[in-house]
């Protein structure tokens, strides 16, 4: 059973990240370090945790480097943002650094400083063989990326150490000009680790139109932001307009069956249809696969955006059908915040929002379910199907752990929805066993006209 259960904000956990001296950080970021670690650290004002740089930063003698992507409030300025991102997040993939490349690249987000309280998506770049090369093609790609006032490049640096652990950690601001080598040293700080918030500073901006949409017109807003960019985002906004506002559920049951993949969601929904003499409907549905794999290349505002819009288009489909039939769905909107959050919210289970977080709770106008099933299996049983389909053998153990704290992170984020909750079935047993189990919730919490 995965750890739950609410994290209260502490006070004590807020006052820890003001460093002693009671002047304010420059700037407080967080990092994600393999293993899905969190790195939580403050640039200048004195620093707290007393003046330790974060543990396993930055393994000595290396050198990191960090930028991140401005952003504004409006829904414009956020999509712009968020391609910028993208953009970078491609080119870091690549040679030098990515897989295989001199430098390891991982997720930051400064989320308190200077520049106002939104949170902004970056790099931290840990170059442990301090390659000039790996300076050099960063300033290069920082110069093609961002837009001149926002060509700002942080190198981190260990003092020598007497003791032969790491020395005080030290961060030099750039602004980078536009001829190449060409830059200015803005100033210094020491760099210290900061206490964990309570809450992951990602959390609070989730249902700012940043991942997880509570409204129609919220997902709406985001994808118009992206018709001169991305051709594909009419047709979408064309259907979606096309459909009635407010959808109402006829008579018959609906219900929804959600889960990671390989639970057996397909083969369930299949057999219910059968069986309950159902209609079939999946979400995104297939008036829209042929434009889902552009949005899946699209940074996580658009993809989510278009997954939320394609909730929408189901649910007209459901109030539709369901005046004729009972309905069974694969996947809806519980999928689309799932994973979105556990995207969004770097680190392990525990950096999650706590239950009844806002982020959880289902669109107002959305038309809702009367059951939601989540089939759940041992991650040993998902393996089994995994290779049974002829995935998986040849992935890295590496990539599978991480998958599998993502996996965590999404069944739990399932787990603490709320009104409607996703029901958890066991679907390890055979398929008539994980039937007969649905079968009896169905008659136990469905009407039938
Ligand atoms: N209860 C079960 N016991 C054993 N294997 C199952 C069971 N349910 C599904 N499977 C198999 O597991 C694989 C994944 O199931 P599928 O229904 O395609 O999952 P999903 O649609 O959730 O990805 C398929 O090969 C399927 O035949
Ligand atoms: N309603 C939906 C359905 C899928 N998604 C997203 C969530 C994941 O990134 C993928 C999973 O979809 P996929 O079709 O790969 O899953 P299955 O094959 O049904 O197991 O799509 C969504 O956001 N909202």
């Amino acid at each position: 059973m995965l750890p739950r259960g609410p994290r209260a904000f502490s006070q004590a956990a807020a006052t820890a990240l003001r460093p002693p001296s009671g002047s304010a950080p420059e700037r407080l970021c967080v990092a994600e370090l393999p293993g899905s670690e969190l790195a939580y650290f403050a640039e200048g004002g004195g620093g707290g945790d007393g003046g330790r740089p974060p543990r396993g930063f930055l393994p000595p003698p290396g050198r990191c480097f960090s930028f991140c992507v401005p952003s504004g409030p409006s829904a414009g300025e956020r999509v712009r943002a968020a391609r910028l991102h993208r953009r970078a997040e491609q080119r870091l993939s690549r040679e030098p650094f990515g897989p295989g490349g001199a430098a390891e690249v991982l997720p930051l987000l400064a989320y308190a400083g200077p520049s106002g309280s939104r949170p902004e998506k970056g790099f931290l770049v840990r170059d442990r063989r301090r390659l000039p090369e790996t300076e050099r093609a960063l300033e290069d790609l920082v110069r093609l990326i961002l837009p001149p006032p926002a060509r700002l490049l942080s190198v981190y640096e260990a003092a020598a150490a007497e003791d032969g652990g790491g020395g005080p950690l030290w961060r030099s601001l750039w602004r980078l000009q536009g001829a190449p080598e060409s830059k200015v040293l803005l100033g210094r700080a020491r760099v210290a680790g900061a206490a964990e918030p309570a809450l992951h500073p990602a959390a609070p901006h989730l249902l700012d139109g940043a991942a997880v949409f509570a409204s129609f017109e919220a997902a709406r807003a985001s994808l118009r932001e992206c018709l001169s960019v991305i051709p594909e985002a009419k047709a979408v906004l064309d259907l979606v307009d096309g459909c009635p506002v407010h959808a109402k559920k006829g008579d018959f049951p609906v219900i929804v069956i959600e889960g990671l993949d390989a639970t057996g969601k397909t083969t369930v929904t299949h057999a219910l249809k059968d069986s309950l003499n159902a209609v079939l409907l999946r979400s995104p549905p297939p008036c829209v696969s042929q434009w889902r794999k552009v949005f899946d290349d699209e940074p996580t505002l658009i993809r989510r955006a278009f997954y939320a819009l394609t909730n929408y288009i189901v649910a007209s489909e459901i109030a539709e059908q369901s005046t004729k039939s009972p309905v069974i769905v694969d996947r809806f909107w519980h999928s689309t915040a799932a994973y979105a959050i556990a995207t969004e919210i770097s680190g392990k289970i525990q950096h999650l929002p706590p239950v009844h977080h806002p982020v959880y709770r289902w669109p107002g106008d959305l038309l809702k379910p009367d059951l939601v099933l989540l089939l759940t299996v041992s991650p040993e049983e998902r393996i089994r199907r995994l290779q049974g389909r002829g995935i998986e053998k040849t992935r890295e153990e590496a990539e599978l752990e991480a998958n599998n704290i993502f996996r965590q992170k999404v069944e739990e984020s399932y787990l603490r929805m709320e009104n409607p909750a996703c029901q958890p079935v066991d679907a390890s047993p055979s398929r008539e066993e994980v039937l007969k189990t649905v079968h009896h919730l169905i008659k136990k919490q469905c009407h039938f006209p």
